[in-house]
């Protein structure tokens, strides 16, 4: 069958990780049609993207030797990697092919030092380097060890918008460009190693998907390949019950279904991101999450059966903040809830959950902890004649706080979910600030203090014995 398979960063950031990576994709290959899709080297002292970004901001400080500073610790990383993998053929033909590529961003550096400006189409060519130069290191790794395999930059795949650092796909171009160039590799019984994250404009101008865009490449090119599954090599199990740093005893889910996992994403198990699987959703194509490091774990399989049972996973949004408007006059008020969504969006801040009591006496909305000044000052503007005439008495905000999200499409029409809930916080003495339920039933949120935030988590997971 054909399989697209994508390795994080993690995944592929060492030598001995790349190894993993190549097993895994030989004996794929031996049984299945094969196209991988890699991030960037990210290694524990060395992150690629982040370093890249780093230099490129330093650049437009004035620093326009940041990028020439870091690019020999960068090159050492790849090349050291390919010594250890790759034959000395191939090391030879790799290095001066990095080389220059760094050696391009360095140059651009100065010019960018000079104008004293980073414009996001420029952050592209840098953030998404790291992609560029780990798909050839791979490729030469995958070559040396019998396979026949090729980098192919997904700027000649991915056709984007112009929205730079977070570009969208435009998929009908997409399908022409991906099929004309891949499909014929794939006949020829060759591995495409295509490098995540990135894209270009109908133009050719190269874009990024925005940060851990990877996992979209894979998701996007699973789509117009018509993959028959697609699987997301990561350094977790699967799907775990919940992020097994907050609860180490969190187990792995074999299966669940996309809204589960859209449930999930949105609340915080960033494992995979719901925008990054929505071309697999709309094509129907089974999912799995593997793990790179123990590739004999079979996973989670992620499809549309919705499953029976009751709460399956707990999560957690954390650094949020929730915005109260309230005020006795907003009784009946017409229209206020839009003026305040309205408001909010303006600004761009992401809400992350609403509640408003049936006594229309407030609205609570959270977002991100980073963007609530600029909701509360927009929020302030917007209702300063119902301040003043005390139709809305207070726009408050409570920082710290943690959204926690318990999931499962089984809950639906299961009683008493909501109670164990509840009491599994109270006998632990957790304070519940606020409380959302969508009426689909998939999950049920609640906000509490953030220091309470991992003890919550632990105690709903111990509660449903997942
Ligand atoms: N419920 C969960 N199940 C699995 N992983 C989770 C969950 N919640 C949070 N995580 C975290 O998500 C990360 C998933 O890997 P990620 O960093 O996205 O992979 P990569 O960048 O390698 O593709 C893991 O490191 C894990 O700690
Ligand atoms: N390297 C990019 C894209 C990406 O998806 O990486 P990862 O698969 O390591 O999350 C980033 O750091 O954003």
């Amino acid at each position: 069958m054909r399989v697209v398979m994508k390795f994080g960063g993690t995944s592929v950031g060492s030598a001995d990780a790349i190894r993993h990576v190549a097993r895994i994709v030989a004996d794929s290959h031996r049984e299945h049609e094969v196209v991988v899709v890699v991030s960037a080297m990210n290694a524990p002292d060395l992150r690629t993207t982040d370093t890249l970004i780093a230099a490129a901001k330093a650049a437009a400080a004035g620093n326009g030797e940041a990028t020439g500073e870091v690019a020999p610790r960068l090159l050492d990383l790849h090349l050291r990697a390919a010594a250890e993998l790759a034959s000395p053929e191939e090391c030879a033909a790799l290095e001066p092919e990095l080389r220059a590529m760094l050696a391009y961003l360095s140059n651009l550096s100065h010019s960018i030092a000079v104008l004293g400006e980073l414009t996001p189409r420029a952050l592209d060519l840098f953030s998404g380097l790291g992609e560029r130069l780990n798909a050839r290191l791979i490729a030469a790794a995958l070559r040396s060890a019998g396979l026949a395999a090729e980098a192919v930059d997904a700027t000649r795949l991915i056709v984007t918008d112009e929205h730079y650092g977070s570009a969208s796909p435009l998929m009908d171009e997409t399908r022409a460009t991906s099929r004309a160039v891949l499909e014929p590799m794939l006949a020829q019984k060759i591995v495409p190693v295509v490098t995540g994250f990135i894209g270009a404009t109908k133009a050719g101008v190269p874009t990024t998907l925005g940060r851990g865009g990877s996992d979209y490449t894979c998701g996007i090119l699973g789509a117009v390949l018509e993959a028959k599954e697609v699987w997301f090599w990561k350094e977790v199990d699967g799907v775990l019950t919940a992020n097994p740093k907050v609860v180490p005893e969190a187990r792995t889910l074999p299966r669940l279904s996309y809204n589960e996992m859209g449930e999930m994403a949105y609340y915080g198990a960033n494992v995979l991101h719901p925008k990054t699987v929505r071309p697999l959703v709309q094509a129907k194509i089974p999912i799995r999450i593997r793990n790179t490091f123990n590739p004999a774990h079979p996973g989670t399989i992620i499809n549309g059966a919705d499953m029976p049972g009751t709460a399956r996973a707990v999560t957690a949004i954390n650094d949020a903040s929730l915005i109260t408007v309230g005020g006795p006059g907003m009784l009946g008020l017409t229209g206020v809830a839009a003026r305040i969504f309205g408001a909010v969006a303006r600004v761009g801040a992401n809400t992350l959950l609403i509640t408003q009591a049936s006594s229309e006496q407030s609205v609570c909305l959270a977002v991100p902890r980073a963007e609530a000044a600029a909701a509360v000052t927009a929020l302030r503007a917007e209702l300063a004649g119902d301040l003043s005439s005390h139709n809305v008495e207070h726009v408050e905000v409570l920082d710290q706080v943690v959204i926690i999200a318990v999931v499962g499409s089984g809950m639906r029409g299961t009683p008493g979910i909501a109670g164990r809930v509840f009491g599994a916080l109270g006998n632990v003495g957790i304070n519940i600030i606020a409380i959302a339920q969508g009426s689909t039933e998939n999950n049920i949120s609640l906000v509490v203090a953030a220091s309470d935030g991992d003890a919550a988590v632990r105690a709903i997971h111990h509660s449903f014995d997942l």
